[in-house]
């Protein structure tokens, strides 16, 4: 399906964050100014994709293949298909200005191919993904605390307190 009706490729609208925020005609804090935040649908829910996924592989009889190291193999294969629609365009804008809606659908393709492998690659590893996400995160903040890190990219190992 071809993105239409002013939403983005991945069919998911822009959401007016700041407008809600700031509505009340006060001045916008330099926070509010950066440009709207892209934002994701709710649903489908990383339990569901798993779940649809895992009907797509019953229905053809293909978990005999979907083992752990399989689904790695696929999921850096669909990963190299990314870096594909990436090779040699030289850097790219947020929001991929200069793409066209065909680009952009292959893209919403193929990083969708990668997402499926990777929910599946979890739930045969019996990684519960949506909650190592929120432990993977506590940690992350931690290693690089906001106030430390503020503007910087380094990599928490070259920061000597
Ligand atoms: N054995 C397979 C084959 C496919 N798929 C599903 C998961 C992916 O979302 C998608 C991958 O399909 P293809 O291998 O045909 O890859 P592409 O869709 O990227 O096609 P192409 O390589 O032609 O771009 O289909 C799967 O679960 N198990």
């Amino acid at each position: 399906m071809m993105a239409t009706n002013g939403k983005d490729a991945c069919g998911v609208k822009e959401e007016a964050h700041s407008a809600a925020v700031n509505g009340d005609g006060a001045e916008a804090s330099p926070q509010s100014k950066r440009p709207q935040r892209f934002t994701f649908s709710s649903e489908p829910s990383i339990e569901d994709i798993r779940r649809m996924q895992a009907d797509f592989t019953d229905e053809r009889d293909w978990n005999q293949f979907h083992q752990p190291r399989n689904l790695l193999l696929a999921m850096v294969g669909e990963v190299g298909e990314v870096a594909e629609l990436f090779q040699w365009k030289g850097e790219v804008a947020e929001g991929l200005p200069d793409w066209t809606e065909t680009e952009r659908e292959q893209l919403a393709h193929e990083l969708s191919d990668v997402l499926i492998y990777l929910v599946e690659l979890a739930e045969k590893c019996r990684v519960d993904l949506p909650q190592a996400v929120l432990r993977k995160m506590a940690l992350n903040r931690l290693k690089y605390p906001a106030s430390k890190v503020q503007g910087s990219a380094k990599k928490y190992t070259e920061y000597k307190d």
